[in-house]
């Protein structure tokens, strides 16, 4: 089976038909504001359309009910990524306003945070590892920085997807270090901060369907 590609932060036309064209399986939607790449609501339901066979993420930080509910109503997303300190228990709560289930953001820098992403079983359908932001970061994830990918090989509590520092040159090799099925990219396939490259985009989702988990 060939691992399955998210590629988040779209906020252009020609980026979400370059992914759906290369085979994209998730085209993610940021909801926050203080990323670069960040969409409203509306424009994001605009995109989505667009989406074809792939999914949509709906990527979230720490957001409360009345937010949720718009999501749903405008956007009506098949995932919800949640990217902030969400507990197991809101991650349920979660679930009820995605088509497909909530997926958990779990910052990594050693091996400890692999092992606590154990909590999320039962809670979210799948934890999504992540670099830690640098210090003093306004946003909790889009920063291109990676880690040791071979810490999350064998984690088996519940599916997990690969990201941070993804890049259509080291994927390969990072899922046969981390042993993953899906992975995902946000600054990686970028010109700069908020400016994707449709080149980059084609390459990453080529490279990742074409490694092999080791
Ligand atoms: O990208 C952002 O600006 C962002 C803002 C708020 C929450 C999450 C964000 N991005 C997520 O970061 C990871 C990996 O990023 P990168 O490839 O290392 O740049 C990815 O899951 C995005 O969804």
């Amino acid at each position: 089976m060939s691992v399955l590609v998210k590629i988040c932060g779209m906020s252009d036309e020609a980026s979400v038909r370059a992914a759906v064209a290369a085979g994209a399986d998730w085209l993610g939607f940021i909801i926050f504001p203080k990323s670069p790449r960040g969409v409203s609501l509306a424009e994001a339901a605009r995109l989505s359309a667009l989406k074809g066979s792939a999914k949509s993420v709906a990527v979230l930080v720490d957001p409360d009910d009345a937010l949720l509910g718009q999501v749903l109503r405008v956007l009506a997303p098949d995932i919800i990524q949640l990217h902030g300190q969400e507990s197991p228990e809101r991650c349920l709560d979660v679930r009820n306003y995605a088509r497909e289930g909530v997926w958990k953001a779990v910052p990594v820098s050693g091996a400890a945070d692999v092992a606590r992403a154990s909590r999320y079983a039962g809670f979210a359908d799948a934890v999504l590892f992540d670099a830690k932001p640098p210090a003093g970061a306004d946003r909790p994830g889009g920063w291109g920085e990676g880690y040791d990918y071979s810490l999350v090989k064998g984690f088996d509590a519940l599916p997990f997807i690969l990201a941070g520092g993804l890049t259509p040159d080291n994927v390969t090799d990072a899922i046969a270090a981390s042993g993953a099925m899906a992975v995902d990219t946000v600054s990686g396939v970028e010109q700069e901060p908020g400016t994707k490259d449709t080149g980059k985009i084609a390459a990453f989702v080529h490279a990742a369907k074409r490694g092999v988990a080791g």
